[in-house]
């Protein structure tokens, strides 16, 4: 853990090559307000050229499967991306864009093993989650904000306190206008009941959050996924003019239009883990062109072709290796064309007529198998100009040392962390009508439902098994019904761990925000529908009574709460966290000491431990007290005398009457404290034991499917992905994590 007043060395790695000379002079590739932005960041008047250079060699990555087997899903791959470029990753489904992608942003899975180079400005890049900005396919957003409220949200929490808002304002408009979010600004995302913004401008939004911080490096996996034609040009056309910025842009991309190819500046396609081709986008396919001189050093055509100069019709890449994109087919459905091996199998399916007119047809690819298209093309890319000159460019670059900016992480204090989240939750809390509002009309209408049927209850001699009955459903079934919020629980988990992998925040300032922002919401829900119920009973009167009664009912509200925080954090999926909470909590219920009076409860196990850590044990307890202490009750027959509350509590309900009610609610209030505390445990456990723990079996896994083979699988050199802790410890500026 790092203080806040990150040095300057700590973000800045070395300036060599391009040391500025003088006095706060060279600022390469930087808008004056991202300028602005790194010189807070980086504490110093010298910022060198900060773009970002990025080349990868003979990049290998292998992952260990379930069985110990291992596989290769990316094979010796070379290639670059340069500032001002916009690279495209594309490659038929399983190919391993994503993987690649996560490769070079450091963001392996804990079972991937990498072997190679890969190079930030000539330096060993580690980019683990916070050097460069990763924009993921899915667009967690908060629905119920608008598109200004999440940039400004996300500035505030990442942005230095000390910045003055007239700056950040600055920042988050001109973030809005760079893209292209100026219409829809005042417009909410939209969820299950809002409607709001569309597909595109999420996608868009979601890109806006990450460049908020001016990241010299941009990776999106699969940035145009899931949208229409037009909505996928405009994001293409956000992330050129992103690139045109000074900005490096990789994006792996499945099955682009036209349009959208022409968007790209450089192509990386992949089939099976293996490099296709790599090189400019338009020199994949037949296109008219300028071809450069013989002599320039970036003339890379083969010799045959380069003698002359001047713009002509060209045969590259895929005519030259044999198979030519026929006319009227887009280039990139021909590329996926020739390498998706899927296509042997729809071929193989085919009959008749429609087998007659694959065989009949010109195109070579219909004459050959995929698999025999994508070895021809392979082999043919390994001889390739292509290929010499992406190895020569990396050699190159890869001797040129440079400045590397760390933009991650964020760059705000605790507080202030703490504060905007806490602040954003309650926002959305209150806009979204299924978090609080309906579970406000649900335990209204029970409660009324309560009130009615045990309506002014009385100290007659069957109210004392009413009274019981009503406070363990109160207790039992009533806060049982906070399960129902799981749901946006675990909506706001997805939030927090998008935002958490791209560094916006610490895990504390989350738990904490968590805890606060309900707040409000539960007490105003549990005192309302207690004292309805309270008042539709008569329970034991007195103004201390009625307290206890509405406290007890929020610290039990509040516990399930917690509790559901914890299973959301280890089961993110809502169907299965419902079942573990209903389970759990169904178990708390029967040794609450209602359905089973506390004594005939089995001692091992039910009683000891499994009735104390019971909450809903605990409020009863407190409850029965509350309730019955210092009230007589008629007996079974008029001429007997009145039974007191107190012989009841011991004999009957079997209370200990030597412990305060006050005591009993306490534990439930340690309890959440408790919970909460475990809630915070299981996150920072999720983010750094457990991918360790991971990468460590399936290396043993690994090891021994080795030892059993008696050969090397693992080629020399693998290493395992960097994991959470190297990004938290590495990148965040502050301790406060
Ligand atoms: N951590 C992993 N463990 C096991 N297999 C993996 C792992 N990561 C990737 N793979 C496998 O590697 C192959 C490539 O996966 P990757 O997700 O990179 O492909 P992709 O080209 O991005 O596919 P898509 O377009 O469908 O997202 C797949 O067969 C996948 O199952």
């Amino acid at each position: 853990m790092r203080n806040s007043s990150t040095s300057a060395n700590d973000v800045m790695m070395e300036i060599e090559a391009n040391k500025p000379q003088g006095h706060g002079i060279v600022v390469g590739g930087l808008s004056p307000l991202s300028e602005t932005l790194w010189k807070e960041k980086t504490n110093t008047e010298f910022i060198g050229d900060v773009s970002a250079r990025l080349a990868w060699k003979d990049l290998t990555v292998m992952v260990t499967l379930n069985s110990g087997e291992t596989q290769n899903v990316l094979e010796g791959l070379t290639g670059y991306a340069e500032p001002g470029t916009f690279t495209a990753l594309m490659g038929p489904s399983g190919s391993g864009k994503s993987t690649l992608l996560d490769a070079l942003s450091g963001r392996l899975a804990s079972n991937a093993f990498l072997s190679g180079r890969v190079l930030l400005n000539g330096r060993k890049a580690n980019l683990s989650f916070g050097t460069a900005a990763y924009v993921t396919q899915d667009d967690t957003l908060i629905g119920t904000l608008t598109v200004r409220e999440t940039i400004s949200y996300s500035a505030r929490l990442r942005l230095p306190d000390r910045m003055p808002w007239s700056e950040k304002r600055t920042l988050i408009e001109s973030t809005i206008i760079e893209m292209g979010l100026q219409d829809c600004a005042d417009t909410v995302i939209g969820n299950w009941h809002l409607r709001g913004i569309s597909g595109g401008e999420k996608r868009r939004v979601s890109i806006a959050l990450e460049i908020l911080m001016r990241p010299r490096l941009l990776f999106l996996d699969e940035p145009t996924s899931g949208l229409d034609s037009a909505s996928a040009f405009f994001v293409t056309q956000t992330l050129r003019g992103l690139s045109r910025d000074g900005r490096t842009v990789i994006a792996s991309i499945h099955q682009p239009s036209s349009e959208v190819f022409e968007l790209f500046d450089r192509l990386y396609l992949l089939s099976g883990g293996k490099t296709v081709y790599f090189g400019q986008a338009s020199e994949a396919y037949e296109a008219r062109f300028t071809l450069p001189s013989p002599t320039s050093p970036f003339c890379f055509f083969p010799s045959e072709t380069s003698d002359k100069i001047g713009t002509i019709q060209r045969r590259l890449f895929f005519a030259q290796a044999g198979f030519p994109c026929p006319a009227l087919r887009n280039p990139s459905d021909h590329f996926l064309r020739c390498i998706n091996s899927d296509f042997d199998k729809v071929k193989a399916t085919l009959k008749g007529s429609m087998k007659l007119r694959f065989e009949s047809n010109e195109d070579p690819l219909d004459k050959t198998t995929t698999a025999e298209a994508i070895r021809i093309l392979v082999d043919y890319y390994r001889r390739s100009q292509y290929s010499y000159s992406a190895n020569e460019r990396v050699e190159e670059m890869s001797k040129v040392k440079g400045t590397v900016l760390d933009s991650g992480g964020s760059q705000a204090s605790f507080f202030m962390q703490a504060y905007t989240l806490t602040k954003r939750s309650f926002v959305n809390m209150s806009r979204d009508f299924g978090y609080y509002w309906l579970r406000l009309v649900i335990y209204l209408v029970v409660t009324i439902c309560i009130g009615t049927i045990y309506l002014n209850v009385g100290t007659g001699y069957s109210s004392i098994l009413a009274r019981g009955a009503c406070a363990s459903f109160v207790f039992g079934f009533v806060t049982f019904m906070s399960i129902g919020g799981f749901p946006s629980f675990v909506e706001d988990m997805k939030v927090f761990q998008r935002e958490r992998m791209n560094g916006h925040y610490g895990v504390f300032a989350f738990v904490v925000s968590n805890t606060l922002s309900a707040m409000p919401f539960l007490i105003l829900i549990t005192f309302l529908s207690g004292t309805v119920c309270y008042f539709m009973v008569r329970l034991h009167p007195g103004f201390t009574h009625y307290l206890f009664f509405v406290i007890c009912l929020y610290a039990s509200v509040t516990v399930v709460e917690s509790l559901m925080m914890v299973i959301a954090s280890v089961v993110p999926n809502f169907l299965m966290g419902i079942i573990i909470g209903a389970g759990i909590q169904g178990i708390f219920m029967l040794v609450s000491g209602y359905f089973r009076l506390p004594n005939d409860i089995p001692k091992p196990f039910w009683r000891y431990p499994m009735s104390y850590l019971s909450f809903h044990f605990w409020a009863l307890q407190g409850q029965y007290q509350n309730d019955l202490m210092g009230l007589e009750f008629d007996n079974s027959s008029p001429d007997l005398p009145k039974i007191p509350g107190e012989f009841i509590l011991e004999q009957i309900f079997q209370i200990d009457l030597n412990r305060s009610k006050w005591v009993d609610v306490s534990v439930i209030f340690v309890m959440i404290i408790t919970y909460r505390i475990i809630f915070f445990i299981m996150i920072k456990i999720n983010e750094d034991v457990t991918p360790w723990i991971r990468g460590y079996i399936a290396r043993r896994k690994m090891q021994q499917k080795n030892g059993n083979q008696k050969q090397t699988i693992a080629p020399y050199g693998l290493t395992q992905s960097p994991s959470l802790r190297a990004y938290a410890g590495n990148n965040g500026p502050n301790s406060n994590r």
